[in-house]
């Protein structure tokens, strides 16, 4: 049998770019986010000809791990999705990256050696779904079974905020200024309003004193009544201050998001409160699952298709969720246009998706594509064009790629204490609760 070119769905090349996209000086609980954050732009370049995109973290751990699956994937097929999984699964994982506990696994929870792979593969899936939509004529909702929604609705996502980063470095201009208190923050999320539509709102909390977020979510149900609110401290408080935040707010809050650390104080809180809690923190691996949902710990988890492991993988979490009657939808981190059009096309196919998802895209003035990702009334339309829908901007790339390659070692790998230890010295990542 002849194949002709553009039907030879084997691969012969997987490019790995890594990029520094600037990023404005928001802040956590951990410390504020630096002016460059690492990610990962994955192509899958098929025999045929075509080349799929995929976006995943790019600090040197991921790099690690994202090179040999690289090299071991040629002549593999792109709808060999099980195989792909397979591959990953034999590269080993430096165990010095790996946190088994959610304390000290940073801002996504437990870094387990699956998780890690699973943060890599993702992208490389997502690049194979890319190119075999193309491929087909298909774009990759379809790919997954169907689009049950042509909208896919998105929060602002609001950070307290400085003006400016404190390391000086030049980053892309930044003209939102500080959000520091309550006025600050009702102040962002009508401008985040005006530009981009969001009706509903999330504000990263933890990073001052409970009482002044309480007030800035209080200033925010004033400003925008009615309106769904969200807070996300990233497990910065105790049991008694997350019970005591939650009776403050329960008018307002659609959902309090990880108030405490780990699934035994989640529960806690659950048990004590009629407000539901959200997680992208106990709740990151199938392993998690059993032990918080017998206990009631979480009511909505947020999944994270990069290191949920993929499009796929997510709809198989999204089915566990319904059957235990607990909801979904996303977080996100600093990502690039790629991840929110693989974000929006399998949350396109999620039936039970009652919350808006997160993102930070808004945040992010930079990105590889010759056309940004449209954001308009808070929702993003699925794409019914070939793959992911969205194209590579080669230049763009190279540039961001050039930063990488010139850095002098500060940014390749994300530090949140670091950027702050330059406006606060001695600072360290806090132990938790903070309060
Ligand atoms: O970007 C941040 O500072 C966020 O705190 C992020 O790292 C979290 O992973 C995420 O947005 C969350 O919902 O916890
Ligand atoms: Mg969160």
């Amino acid at each position: 049998m002849t194949v002709t070119p553009s039907r030879d769905l084997s691969i012969a090349e997987v490019r790995l770019t890594p990029v520094l996209v600037a990023d404005p000086p928001l802040l956590n609980t951990q410390g504020v986010h630096q002016p460059y954050t690492p990610r990962l732009i994955v192509e899958v370049v098929t025999r045929g000809g075509v080349t799929g995109l995929g976006e995943t973290y790019g600090d040197t751990k991921y790099l690690e791990l994202a090179r040999p699956l690289a090299e071991n994937l040629t002549g593999h097929q792109i709808g060999d999705l099980n195989g792909l999984f397979t591959a990953a699964e034999r590269i080993a994982v430096d165990r010095s990256h790996v946190a088994e506990r959610v304390d000290v696994g940073g801002l996504r929870g437990v870094q387990t050696a699956d998780k890690l792979r699973l943060s890599v593969v993702s992208a490389f899936e997502v690049a194979c779904l890319d190119a075999l939509g193309q491929a087909l004529g298909l774009p990759v909702h379809a790919l997954l079974g169907g689009k049950v929604r042509d909208t896919v609705d998105y929060s602002a996502y609001l950070f307290y905020k400085w003006a400016a980063h404190p390391e000086g470095v030049p980053a892309e201009p930044d003209d939102w200024g500080a959000a520091l208190d309550p006025a600050g923050v009702v102040a962002q999320a009508r401008r985040l309003t005006e530009r981009y539509g969001f009706t509903s709102y999330k504000l990263k909390g933890g990073v001052f004193p409970p009482d002044e977020e309480i007030a800035a979510v209080r200033a925010l149900a004033e400003a925008f009544p009615g309106r769904p609110l969200r807070l996300d401290p990233n497990g910065a408080w105790s049991v008694e201050t997350s019970v005591k935040v939650a009776e403050e707010l329960r008018e307002v809050l659609e959902y309090l998001e990880d108030p405490a650390l780990g699934t035994p104080a989640m529960a806690e809180v659950a048990a004590r409160t009629g407000v539901p809690l959200a997680t992208n923190m106990c709740v990151t691996t199938f392993g998690e699952i059993e032990e918080a949902f017998t206990r009631g710990a979480v009511q909505v988890v947020l999944s994270d298709h990069h290191y949920w492991g993929g499009l796929r993988r997510t709809q198989h979490l999204a089915a566990v969720c319904a059957a235990f009657g607990v909801g979904l939808s996303m977080h996100s981190n600093t990502h690039l246009g790629i991840s929110l059009a693989a974000m929006t096309h399998v949350a396109a196919t999620v039936p039970h998706l009652h919350h808006a998802c997160d993102t930070h895209y808004p945040w992010q003035s930079e990105d590889v594509l010759t056309e940004r990702v449209a954001l308009t009334d808070g929702k993003v339309a699925v794409s019914d064009a070939p793959g992911l829908g969205v194209r590579l901007d080669r230049d763009r790339l190279a540039f961001l790629h050039r930063r990488w390659a010139d850095d002098d070692g500060r940014h390749r790998d994300r530090d949140d204490a670091a950027a702050l230890r330059a406006a606060v010295p001695g600072w360290t990542t806090p132990a938790m609760p903070r309060w």
